[in-house]
């Protein structure tokens, strides 16, 4: 019985909430008490008798040849034990231990489990989280298990704490805190897309910004244990507002609730206290679940979560999602691509705006009725820039004649049908030509254009403005006026390994456009290369480079850099922007996600380091592309040198 439903296309896995249980070699009892009665959707399950040690088998007469497992796999049916059981791997195994004998029956045991899940078709079991301040045996039996696993994930289980909020850990020979714990883990595993972290949530939580980092790894579950709630005023369990913000966090992020623990709050109907066992040999006595409370509350965080905004449910299917960036000036865009920018009204509004401050500064009121302001939309499309052209000059009582200037052929066809259906015939002359080489009749007063691409200058504005300035009057407006790039280092697990799986080099020196969810901003974005239309300067180049230094903030810990997410904010005109840069982002325009520029070997920085960052603008005869690396705090190979592999054609 999932949390409830945000709407019909909720179909997000953190709607399920699963339950910590003990060991029974009962199973179809286990899931009758729990899920059937209890409301829980899975459970997470011990899969071995925990008091079963290899090394002992044989000595206490036990027959040594059978497994101590929870029945058999013809207890439940396939999709039963696939959909409903996550197996919990037994917790006292200790495989750095430096008793050998628990060593090595910590060992054998992990891989039993682990073979007896993958036998049922699990879907992941989770892995009690390392003991000493190494994990590397931890690790390598893991590592072992992943090489040839079928599809089931590892969660590796990780508490949540970290050494500023508690000294003892920082003394203890503990790693450094919870995400040094995971990091040491998943690096000796070569961030192995089937090992992902399952977290425990206590009463204390890390700063905010240590917390952030999480939201870039593969987190799969939260698991909440029942000392982190509070005690409302009926003694009913509620959490304090910073819970509740991160497991709305986790909502958000698809990842699921586990309840641990026992009941230390009211139960709904009274009693209360601690005696009623999580167990399915107490069916009878308890009528309602002892953590159901728990379940509920969880459910009424779910519950009252906003729904997501129209346009975020349209964009779900392109979460982390990697796409190659447009290039709309080596090919042409086809009709659908037009459509899809048309209907962000945002845009075209912010330059509807731009065109009729530009019109109202370029013609003084007392000069309307003479003067016939000449207005170039350079790369029209099908003509949203032209409507937006006219309807300032409408607003503005301002005359106007327009040039539509278009060089896919196909988009010409829909602007001659356009003219004809709007009546534009006297005021809209339409060329089918690439503006470079296009020979004006006359000068423009104003040259609009939209040829921006996620990180600005991506799609070839300059080189395109370039050649279009010619005809621009001396003293003419450029529509934009200047944009600039931007970079954020990132932790980006998924978009990492999604490149990875390409198994090439080409893929780690791409850069990707992509609606980024399941990512860690580390830093605030900083600015990278800035154009100004038109430029005056005798010899235009446009090869750009620029060092930048993040500083990750003390508080937040150590992290891993996957890569930078780039962003652009361009100045239409004076005071009207267009932004995907975080901190200035247009509310509501959706026609941009970032660029995703990728690190073939992600790197850990420590908190109070600079991580030093190069990137460079590249221009040949023929094509254009970036290259980047990273100097410190180690250096990085240079990405994509003379653009072998990812480049924008001229
Ligand atoms: C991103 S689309 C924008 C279309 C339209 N202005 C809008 O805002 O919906 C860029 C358009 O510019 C055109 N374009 C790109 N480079 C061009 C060039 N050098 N000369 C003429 N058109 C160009 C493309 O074919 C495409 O139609």
């Amino acid at each position: 019985m999932p949390l409830g439903s945000r709407g019909p296309w909720d179909k997000s896995e953190s709607r399920y909430c699963g339950v910590e249980t003990e060991f029974s070699d009962d199973v179809p009892g286990l899931l009758s008490y729990n899920i059937s009665s209890g409301g829980f959707d899975f459970v997470v399950a011990p899969l071995m008798n925990p008091s079963y040690r290899p090394s002992s088998v044989g000595k206490d007469g036990r027959n040594s040849s059978v497994m101590p497992v929870a029945g058999s796999d013809l207890v439940l049916s396939p999709s039963e034990w696939s959909s409903r059981v996550v197996g919990k791997i037994s917790s006292w195994i200790d495989l750095d231990s430096e008793d050998q004998t628990l060593r090595l029956d910590s060992e054998t045991t992990l891989k039993q489990e682990l073979a007896w899940a993958s036998h049922l078709s699990l879907q992941a079991c989770l892995l009690p989280a390392p003991k000493g301040a190494s994990c590397a045996n931890y690790a390598r039996s893991i590592n072992q298990v992943l090489q040839g696993l079928n599809n089931m994930q590892l969660w590796l289980r990780v508490p949540l704490v970290h050494v500023d909020d508690d000294p003892e850990e920082k003394s203890s020979s503990h790693p450094n805190d919870s995400w040094e714990l995971w990091n040491s883990f998943r690096l000796l595993c070569e961030h192995h897309s089937q090992l992902s972290v399952a977290l425990d949530i206590s009463s204390s939580l890390p700063s905010p910004n240590s917390l952030c980092r999480w939201f870039g790894e593969p987190l799969r579950v939260a698991i909440l244990n029942t000392d982190c709630f509070l005690t409302n005023t009926r003694g009913y369990p509620c959490l304090s507002k910073r819970h509740q913000n991160l497991v709305t966090g986790f909502f958000n992020h698809s990842i699921q609730i586990v309840i641990s623990g026992k009941l230390l709050h009211k139960l709904h109907g009274g009693s209360s206290g601690s005696a009623a066992l999580n167990s399915n040999n107490n069916a009878e006595r308890v009528q309602t679940h002892p953590l159901r409370v728990y379940l509920d509350y969880v459910g009424y965080l779910y519950q009252k979560m906003d729904p997501l905004p129209e346009q975020e449910r349209f964009e779900l299917g392109y979460r982390d999602f990697l796409q190659s960036p447009l290039q709309p000036l080596m090919d042409n865009l086809e009709a659908q691509t037009y459509e899809t920018f048309e209907k962000d009204t945002v845009k075209y509004l912010q330059y509807q705006m731009a065109i009729a401050k530009a019109l109202t500064d370029r013609v003084p009121d007392d000069k309307v009725s003479d003067v016939t302001t000449v207005l170039m939309v350079v790369g029209a499309g099908r003509g949203p820039l032209v409507r937006a052209s006219l309807q300032a000059a409408e607003e503005t009582g301002r005359k106007l004649k327009v040039y539509a200037v278009e060089k896919n052929p196909n988009a010409v066809v829909t602007l001659h049908s356009l003219i004809k259906l709007e009546g534009w015939e006297n005021t809209v002359t339409i060329v089918s030509s690439d503006m470079r080489h296009w020979d004006a009749p006359e000068k423009a007063d104003i040259l609009v254009s939209e040829l921006l691409g996620s990180f600005g200058d991506n799609e070839l504005s300059p080189e395109c403005l370039d050649g279009a300035q010619r005809f621009l009057r001396q003293d003419g407006i450029s529509i934009p006026t200047s944009y600039t790039s931007f970079i954020q280092p990132i932790t980006a697990t998924k978009l990492y390994n999604d490149v990875k799986a390409h198994k090439d080099l080409v893929h780690f020196e791409t850069a990707y456009v992509v609606k980024m969810h399941s990512i860690a901003g580390l830093a605030s974005s900083h600015p990278v290369f800035t154009f100004i239309h038109p430029q005056h300067s005798v010899e235009i180049d446009n090869r750009r480079y620029k060092k930048l230094e993040f500083e990750i903030s003390r508080d937040t810990g150590s992290v891993m850099v996957h890569g930078f997410a780039g962003y652009f904010d361009a100045k239409l005109y004076k005071d009207v922007h267009l932004s995907i840069e975080p901190s200035t982002a247009t509310p509501n325009m959706f026609s941009w996600f970032p660029i995703f520029f990728p690190l073939r070997k992600p790197i850990c920085v420590k908190p109070g380091l600079p991580l030093e960052v190069h990137f460079w603008r590249c221009v040949g005869s023929t094509k254009v592309w970036y290259e980047w690396c990273v100097t410190s705090p180690c250096p990085s190979p240079i990405h994509n040198p003379n653009g072998r592999s990812y480049w924008v054609g001229l």
